[in-house]
């Protein structure tokens, strides 16, 4: 993706920091297809809870299950692209390694969600 904003030096105020943090999102969403695929999900079963009545409980551990997964995926791109700026792109096994480690954190994370989902919601659905 190509900058027109070239500023190296550090956020002046708020409104300046809030644009570029707002600007990591908007990379990260035309980037990452699974944080798409995870963004698409966390609404849909949002939807579920809503409709199924959850309580203050079940709302706090969906919402700390989600805002974990969506922000290790936030954590694996960055990973990516820090490897990715220090490789200029050329094969390393150590960039392999974190890479791979770092996908694996994700995947790990997924895992977890899914069976926290199926303790929240397999009760009420049978
Ligand atoms: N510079 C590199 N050197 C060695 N292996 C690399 C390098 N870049 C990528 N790879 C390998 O290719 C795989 C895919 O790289 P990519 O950057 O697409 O990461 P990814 O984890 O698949 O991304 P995503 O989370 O978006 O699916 C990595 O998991 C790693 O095994």
């Amino acid at each position: 993706m190509a900058y027109s904003d070239k500023q190296t030096d550090k956020n002046r105020n708020f409104k300046e920091a809030l644009y570029h943090a707002l600007a990591g999102w908007k990379v990260a969403l035309v980037e990452e297809r699974n944080l798409k695929i995870h963004l698409v999900i966390s609404v849909l079963v949002i939807a579920l809870a809503t409709f199924l009545g959850f309580n203050q409980m079940e709302w706090l551990v969906l919402i700390m299950t989600i805002a974990a997964v969506v922000g290790l995926e936030m954590l694996n791109t960055l990973i990516e692209n820090l490897v990715d700026l220090v490789t200029e792109k050329q094969f390393h096994p150590l960039a392999k390694k974190v890479k791979d480690v770092a996908a694996g954190l994700v995947l790990f994370a997924s895992l977890v969600a899914v069976i926290i989902g199926i303790i929240l919601f397999l009760p009420k659905l049978v």
